[in-house]
């Protein structure tokens, strides 16, 4: 039996639709939510406003470490708040998350971000998202899911999800900006992002938001329903 808040976690690649499954998970459970890669973004951003150079990991450790963030709900939008301005929109930014992939491949920084990840573990349980949540941040963890699509598809979501915005986007740039950071984010040296030994693989390349939801609830009630 476990002694620890039950967690489901959801790792893959940019675009694969694991913020979009986690909100719908986290809702349909009652459960918590980890946006695991707000908080790497708002690291890169800190060091942005700050002139930190986001190579240095001497410079950034005491950065993450003393991070002055907060994550407000409002509705079903999550405002985030870093050292009191209202940074949610340039969080969101593509050059974001290509700055967060940089922070996020060093190692003492990753470790500086660990303690604040697992906090976010409460009753009655949650749902972490991110790169290695399952292999890193919550090993423990009852339910592991890796939610993957090919790289052509997340560039296409992530294109309309950019022109619903009224953003004016170029495919092939994207796509490329996709490649570039799941290179980085497969082959660092710490926490690469890959499937937990113990993960289940869900490629939503062909499924709809619908059909995914439905595998991972499916899933999560056998794993749950066993223990
Ligand atoms: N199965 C799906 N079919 C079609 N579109 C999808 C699917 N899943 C998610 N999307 C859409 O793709 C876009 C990216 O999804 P989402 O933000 O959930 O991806 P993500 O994996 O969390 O990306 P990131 O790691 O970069 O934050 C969103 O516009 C979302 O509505
Ligand atoms: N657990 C995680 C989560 C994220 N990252 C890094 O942050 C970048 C931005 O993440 P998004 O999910 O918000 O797109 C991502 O590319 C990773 O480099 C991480 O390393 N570990």
């Amino acid at each position: 039996m476990s002694i620890h808040a039950p967690v489901i976690t959801v790792d893959g690649p940019s675009g694969a639709g694991k913020g979009t499954l986690c909100m719908l998970l986290a809702e349909k459970l009652g459960w918590k939510l980890l946006d695991s890669g707000a908080i790497y973004r708002v690291l890169a951003l800190a060091a942005i406003h700050h002139g930190v150079d986001l190579e240095s990991e001497d410079a950034l450790v005491p950065l993450a470490a003393h991070l002055d963030v907060q994550f407000v709900a409002e509705g079903e939008l999550v405002k985030v708040i870093l050292e009191g301005e209202d940074v949610s929109g340039e969080l969101r930014k593509e050059e974001t998350g290509m700055a967060a992939s940089k922070v996020a491949a060093l190692p003492r920084v990753r470790e500086a971000l660990l303690r604040r990840q697992r906090a976010f573990s409460e009753e009655p349980g949650l749902v972490a998202d991110g790169r290695d949540m399952g292999t890193v941040v919550f090993p423990q963890a009852e339910v592991k899911i890796f939610l993957d699509a090919s790289a052509e598809e997340r560039a296409n979501r992530r294109m309309k999800q950019l022109q619903q915005k009224g953003l004016d986007v170029n495919f092939d740039h994207l796509l490329k900006e996709i490649q570039e950071r799941d290179d980085r984010d497969r082959n660092r040296a710490v926490a690469p992002l890959r499937p937990a030994d113990d993960a289940v693989v869900l490629d939503s390349t062909e499924m709809s938001i619908e059909q995914v939801t439905e595998q991972a609830l499916a899933y999560i009630e056998k794993i749950l329903s066993a223990k």
